[in-house]
């Protein structure tokens, strides 16, 4: 299941959306699921923001959780498995699980009813590093169920998903893959893909500290100075072109008023990366709310000379396919 593209149009559901509750109930015209059905989703790692395009720009990253999804009988059985992403310490494996909770939203969505489950995560993408792990855990769970459904991705999809965060650009772009521009109108969340340059080479350097995006999301003001806001939408518009067609733009493009030191106090060192990066010419910016370095290379490394120093470096391929399910 891949290419799937975001409409604008149709139903939003937002954050409350309906259905809370009620998936243990079989309501009129459920279609039920028989034990045994599975699915076998891959879902790609993102990077939200790339400097600008706060709550709007994500790029999805050849980096993937799996998560196996069984229907079963009755109850609930989570598997959490580390695939390379790290204790997995802060993730429940009860009815609270983020694929679980995506899952049984979309199922309710899709009038489909789930008598048990039986979950596999194996996990890569790494927790609150700004890699947009729990998008994709999200993106899994609706796809799942999407899947079992027999239903095709659509931008109700994005809506389900988008609806957990409160902003599509990581949920996007673990969706369709490549580069997504993302809005709402109204909470009804909608994202355009496009290719990105193929040029373009992500290198990564992820901390081992953890800062989550709530968290940061906290230290950001009300309100911004008008400079800066006309400041950052000429920069996001100019990264929808140094994304696609311009690389060499890349450096002015990724530059951010808006977020960024705001939230540098969360992560000092990797506010400092940033920076000597760029003082040396790289496209660095912090990766979606942090910690995570996310630069866009074109050879693939960083200049000899910084301070890595706590940080893992990895070239990561852009991820084209998004989400991808395939019957277990
Ligand atoms: N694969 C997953 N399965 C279950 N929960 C997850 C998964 N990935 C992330 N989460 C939840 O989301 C939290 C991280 O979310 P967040 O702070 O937004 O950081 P990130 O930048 O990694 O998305 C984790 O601490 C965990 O509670
Ligand atoms: N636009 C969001 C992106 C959060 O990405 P994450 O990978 O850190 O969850 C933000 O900047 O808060």
């Amino acid at each position: 299941m891949h290419g799937h593209r975001a409409r604008a149009e149709g139903p939003g559901h937002g954050a409350g959306g309906h259905g809370r509750g009620r998936a243990a109930g079989r309501r009129p015209g459920c279609r039920r699921r028989r034990a045994g059905a599975g699915v076998r989703v891959r879902v790609p790692a993102s990077t939200a923001n790339l400097g600008p395009g706060f709550d709007t720009l994500g790029l999805a990253l050849g980096l993937y959780d799996e998560v196996e999804v069984l229907v079963t009988g009755s109850g609930l059985k989570v598997e959490v498995i580390d695939a390379g992403a790290g204790p997995m310490d802060d993730v429940p494996t009860d009815e609270r699980h983020l694929v679980v909770r995506a899952l049984r939203r979309a199922a309710e969505h899709l009038g489909l009813d789930v008598p048990g489950l039986h979950l596999r995560c194996h996990n890569a993408i790494p927790h609150a590093r700004g890699l947009g792990s729990s998008a994709a855990a999200v993106v899994s769970g609706v796809a799942a169920a999407y899947a079992l459904a027999g239903r095709e991705l659509d931008g109700e999809a994005l809506r389900l998903a988008a609806g957990f965060e409160g902003h599509a650009d990581n949920a996007a772009a673990s969706l369709f893959g490549g580069f997504v521009i993302a809005w709402a109108d109204g909470g009804r969340f909608a994202a355009q893909r496009l290719d990105p340059h193929p040029a373009i080479r992500p290198v990564v350097a992820v901390p081992t500290m953890r800062s989550s995006t709530e968290a940061t999301r906290g230290l950001l003001p009300e309100t911004v100075p008008h400079a800066d806001a006309a400041h950052n939408a000429g920069r996001a518009a100019l990264a929808v072109l140094a994304l696609t067609q311009r690389p060499d733009l890349l450096l002015a493009a990724t530059e951010d008023r808006l977020h960024q030191e705001y939230r540098a106090p969360a992560y000092p060192a990797s506010t400092r990366l940033v920076t000597a990066l760029r003082s040396q010419g790289v496209a660095a910016a912090v990766s979606g709310a942090g910690p995570t370095v996310l630069a866009l290379t074109t050879d693939g490394i960083l200049p000899a000379g910084m301070d890595v120093e706590g940080f893992d470096v990895t070239e990561l391929a852009v991820d084209t396919a998004g989400v991808q399910v395939a019957s277990a």
